[in-house]
């Protein structure tokens, strides 16, 4: 293959009709493109009318995916330009639906690095030949074993670490030749999966025990020796795993489980944000989470931390929790805690009848919760019957349905708007419309983690991290105050995502002068807001030289 291919096939490299002819001339592209010379500006007009024509998000999506896989300064520049219309399509919610029919779909392998439980010995060739190069600062791997609220996905899971990387570098401005998606191929054991002929991962039931902890130690040691500057973010990892690997790696290097701790951050921005609206104290709250899961108990140890800054011992803070999951509300003698779980159980002899407390009606009722929180996966579960009870024990109920992807969520913000008659403080998980109800509109914040994780990582990469400690993602979580304008009737809990790129750039300075003022940068750094802008990438052609 000529230099000259090699760069065409190159989506770090090419810039397609926009080679100037001196380019041409020199890397040896004449004659290859047609003749006219364009603006990056005049091939995202062109491309971006494309999109428009498409008939539906699944096949934007594809179109979309296509320039990624050609060309990514053209790519993130459209990506710009489009944000808020990009977002929900190269990410949740249709990242989910690419996610279930990724066999049927499959053109490209996007980069990403695909390691197999059955060859642990390849690791490091793995990693290597997919970095092909390139200074990786970013990992970001999935088990896929929890994609979303869908559950087990196999190698199509690749999509969603993919879909976050997008969202990174369009957020924050990290630069896409320095990223570096994983698969991790454990098995699966999604039925449809394994008798679909098409199917292309590993066809055999999802490995467990030392033959998985043995990947994953391989997989992150590595990490560490070829890529000794990387931030690593774990996405999507099965409940049992999520947490042991988080625990186990934590101290290790600069690494962070989005589903506990970026979501943790943004429901407590969250909240703190509907507290501003309401007036009232964190301290005056009951939480209820419905879902204790990775994300549920993530959630609830972040407001934990929270309240334990705002004076409070841990054990009075724990006092402010409910947990309810399959089994009802979790007391200490309950069947089957994770160890997450027991951080947070209540016992039997609070209530009269605790044999009653089964169901999320039957909890609601007996504790009043102030804050609701769904990460069940269970759709629908916020009924109006349950949602009416709680507010009729509070002002201004704050209700998060949050499981994912749209057909998974426990409410639909519009509902909750009415069965509470305007009072309800609401974010989702997925975008949602705006919901005009009695002359007021109510803006619906979108409780999702893409709006804390590029900051926070950024900052991380920034600052040159050696580790994320809590006080950096507290101090993260509160960086988001002040963006929304709470005077307003309607004004939601959470800032746009029109503002995303904005508000990323504030967090990942707050993130990376919390590092410093830790001591924890790797590089000699003075400056957080300088290293921030530093590392910006921003997407307009450069000079392309090719050895
Ligand atoms: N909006 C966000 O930013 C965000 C972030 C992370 C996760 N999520 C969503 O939260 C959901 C859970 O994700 P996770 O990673 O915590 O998964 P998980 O599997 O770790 O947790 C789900 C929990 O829900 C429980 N559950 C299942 N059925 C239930 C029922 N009928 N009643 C009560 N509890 C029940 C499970 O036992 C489990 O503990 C997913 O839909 C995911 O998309 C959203
Ligand atoms: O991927 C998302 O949209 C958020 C979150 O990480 C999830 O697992 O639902
Ligand atoms: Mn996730």
């Amino acid at each position: 293959m000529t230099k000259a291919t090699e760069i065409l096939n190159n989506p770090f490299l090419n810039k397609g009709t926009a080679f100037t002819q001196a380019e041409r001339q020199a890397l040896g592209l004449t004659g290859m493109l047609p003749t006219q010379v364009q603006t990056i500006d005049e091939q995202a007009t062109q491309a971006y009318a494309q999109f428009q024509s498409k008939a539906n998000r699944l096949e934007q999506r594809l179109f979309l995916m296509n320039i990624f896989n050609e060309n990514r300064t053209l790519f993130f520049y459209l990506m710009d330009q489009h944000l808020v219309e990009f977002m929900p399509i190269v990410y949740d919610p249709v990242v989910a639906d690419a996610i279930e029919q990724y066999n049927e779909l499959f053109t490209n392998p996007q980069n990403a690095a695909f390691i197999s439980v059955d060859a642990p010995d390849d690791v490091q060739a793995t990693l290597k030949n997919a970095a092909a190069g390139r200074d990786i600062r970013l990992v970001v791997v999935t088990d896929a074993e929890g994609i979303l609220g869908m559950g087990d996905w196999g190698v199509n899971g690749v999509d969603i670490a993919v879909g976050k990387l997008m969202v990174y570098t369009a957020a924050a401005g990290i630069d896409p030749a320095q990223v570096l998606a994983v698969s991790i191929d454990a098995g699966t054991n999604n039925e449809t999966l394994l008798a679909d002929p098409l199917y292309l991962g590993n066809r055999h039931q999802r490995i467990t025990g030392t033959a998985y902890d043995v990947v994953i130690d391989h997989f992150v040691n590595s990490v560490k020796q070829l890529f000794p500057e990387a931030l690593l973010h774990f996405e999507d990892f099965g409940r049992a795993n999520a947490q042991a690997i988080l625990d186990k790696y934590k101290n290790q290097l600069a690494t962070f489980n989005d589903d506990i701790q970026g979501t943790g951050m943004v429901v407590l921005a969250g909240i703190l944000g509907a507290l501003n609206i309401s007036h009232e104290s964190i301290k005056d709250q009951t939480f209820l989470s419905f879902g204790a899961g990775t994300a549920g108990m993530g959630i609830a140890n972040q407001i934990k931390n929270e309240l334990m800054q705002a004076g409070l011992t841990e054990a009075e803070a724990k006092q402010h929790f409910y947990a309810v999951d399959r089994q009802g509300l979790l007391f200490d003698d309950t069947e089957g805690l994770t160890p997450a779980q027991k951080d947070f159980t209540r016992q039997r002899t609070e209530f009269e009848h605790p044999e009653t407390l089964t169901n999320l009606a039957a909890v609601v009722k007996a504790v009043h919760p102030t804050v609701l929180i769904g990460t069940s996966t269970q759709p629908g579960t916020f009924t109006e019957a349950i949602v009416k009870d709680m507010a009729a024990h509070t002002d201004r109920p704050i209700i998060f349905p949050l499981s994912n992807p749209t057909k998974l969520a426990e409410a639909k913000a519009e509902d909750l708007i009415k069965w509470t008659d305007g009072r309800a403080l609401v974010a989702t998980g997925i975008p949602a419309d705006t919901v005009t109800y009695k002359g007021v509109t109510y803006d619906i914040g979108q409780g999702n983690n893409a709006l804390m994780y590029p900051g926070l990582g950024f900052g991380l990469m920034a600052a040159t991290a050696t580790r994320l400690t809590d006080e950096t993602l507290s101090a993260a979580a509160h960086a988001l105050g002040g963006i929304v304008d709470t005077t307003q009737p309607g004004a939601a809990v959470l800032p746009p995502v029109a503002k995303l790129a904005e508000f990323s750039q504030i967090l990942a300075e707050k993130v990376a002068q919390s590092v410093l003022d830790q001591g924890l940068n790797k590089e000699p750094i003075s400056d957080a807001k300088q290293a921030v802008a530093d590392l910006k990438w921003v997407p307009k052609y450069g000079k392309v030289t090719f050895a």
